[in-house]
């Protein structure tokens, strides 16, 4: 089915079903059941879909192995399933690191990165013992010769191929004008290269790099393939990891390659360039896990400004989903329960946050009819929206739940305000 009522099923989670009262199901439980029983707002995460995007991505990756870069969602449930299905793991700092470990994530599938890797950070990861570090800096060569690490860590060198990648500038990380990783053009990533392979602690296995997130042209990493492969036979290496950020689809006429079309393309376009399978590493986040969820709202306030605007607010905002303030991201909105009503008025969707810019969606299409207390959901919330998520205003972070066939698991349960004050010093 192309459609679930006015819904586009490309945006929606694999197992959502509209009934025929027009009310969306994920995983067999209605939504307006599902924020009854755990309030408002909602995260709502679909394990099928989540499941289900982990083996497509391996699957078209065949031999090569995917990391899934956790920064995305990076919960403890979700480092239990990325170890169910044999992926490995990305963690940018300590934090993420715990969260894979408490998770059961094998830690000789944890990739540890950061551009700014602390003390702390590089002796918990060699501790522990992880598959692979990925170091990003001069300093943080020093450091790890200083803390004296054995040839048993094995240590990737990321660079910077000097690729712009077509897509927002805050999120594009492989151009020379970067604060990621070693430079190709000025000669630092050989130098880098070379030092880490004379180094007699360090034991360099590998290369990678990172061009962007949320890209959509294939352009980009071809040339970034050509570039890193080049690279990693003539040093000798023996693996390389292409990194991650392959668009998603978030609009209602966004059509974007499926995540198993990527790795796909990505396996064929490395082994054309003379990589063996076994060597090759993908690094995806948002397409595993953006559309296996939704956030559920709900309507509070709607001002009517005669021939200006209709502003919808909402019981969140900015704080559970900051993309479209800090890169303008466009999202979809509807009513989960009435999905055969037509959603014929654009109004703007906006958050309860002291800031005119809380907008969720600028120009949201919702019925004219819309009331208050009414439910209003926006898809593809699932990467970087609760991991980016804050509490200004204080407003407590929502729920976030996991379901499957029929079945609802708390994930991470709702702040309190006792939660809000619990850092606090009674003074
Ligand atoms: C080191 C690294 N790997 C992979 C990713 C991939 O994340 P995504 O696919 O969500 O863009 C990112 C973030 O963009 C990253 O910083
Ligand atoms: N947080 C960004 C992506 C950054 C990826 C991290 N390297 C976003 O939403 O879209």
């Amino acid at each position: 089915m192309d459609q679930l009522g006015v819904l586009p099923a490309h945006l929606a989670p694999c197992t959502a079903q509209v009934d025929t009262t027009g009310e969306l199901t994920i995983g067999g439980l209605s939504v307006s059941a599902l924020v009854e029983l755990y309030g408002s707002p909602l995260f709502i995460y679909d394990e099928e879909h989540l499941r289900a995007q982990m083996r497509a991505s391996a699957q078209g990756f065949g031999q090569g192995r995917v990391i899934y870069a956790s920064k995305a969602f990076p919960a403890v449930a979700m480092a239990r399933i990325v170890a169910q299905e044999g992926l490995f793991w990305d963690a940018a700092s300590l934090g993420e690191l715990h969260a894979a470990l408490r998770g059961g994530i094998e830690p000789a599938k944890i990739v540890l990165h950061g551009n700014n890797k602390s003390m702390e950070e590089l002796s918990a990861a060699i501790e522990a013992q992880v598959g692979r570090l990925v170091v990003d800096s001069f300093d943080e060569i020093d450091r790890l010769e200083q803390l004296g690490t054995s040839r048993a860590t094995r240590v990737w060198l990321r660079v910077t191929p000097g690729v712009e990648a077509h897509t927002h500038a805050y999120v594009r990380t492989g151009q020379q004008d970067s604060k990621f990783g070693f430079n190709l053009a000025n000669g630092d990533a050989h130098r880098a290269i070379a030092r880490v392979m004379a180094s007699p602690r360090l034991s360099l296995t590998g290369l990678h790099c990172h061009i962007g997130s949320q890209v959509f042209a294939l352009d980009s990493f071809r040339d970034a393939v050509a570039i890193m492969a080049e690279l990693t036979l003539e040093s000798g290496l023996d693996e390389l990891c292409v990194g991650g950020g392959f668009g998603v689809a978030y609009l209602r006429d966004e059509h974007v390659p499926s995540v198993g079309a990527w790795t796909g393309w990505l396996r064929e376009a490395l082994c054309a360039h003379g990589l063996q399978e076994e060597q090759i590493f993908v690094e995806p986040g948002r397409a595993i896990v953006a559309a296996s969820a939704v956030t559920v709202y709900t309507v509070g306030v709607i001002k009517r400004i005669p021939e200006v605007r209709t502003y919808v607010a909402v019981d969140g905002g900015m704080s559970d989903n900051p993309r479209p303030v800090l890169y303008g991201s466009g999202y979809e909105a509807f009513v989960p329960t009435r999905l055969f009503a037509p959603h014929d008025a654009t109004v703007a969707l906006v958050g309860k946050h002291c800031e005119s810019g809380d907008v969720l969606v600028r120009e949201a299409r919702l019925p004219s009819d819309l009331s208050v207390g009414e439910l209003v959901m926006t898809p593809v919330t699932g990467a970087y929206g609760y991991s980016m998520g804050s509490n200004y205003n204080r407003l407590p972070r929502p729920a976030v739940i996991l379901v499957r066939d029929g079945r609802a698991r708390i994930i991470v349960r709702r702040e309190t305000l006792d939660d809000l004050f619990r850092l606090e010093a009674d003074v």
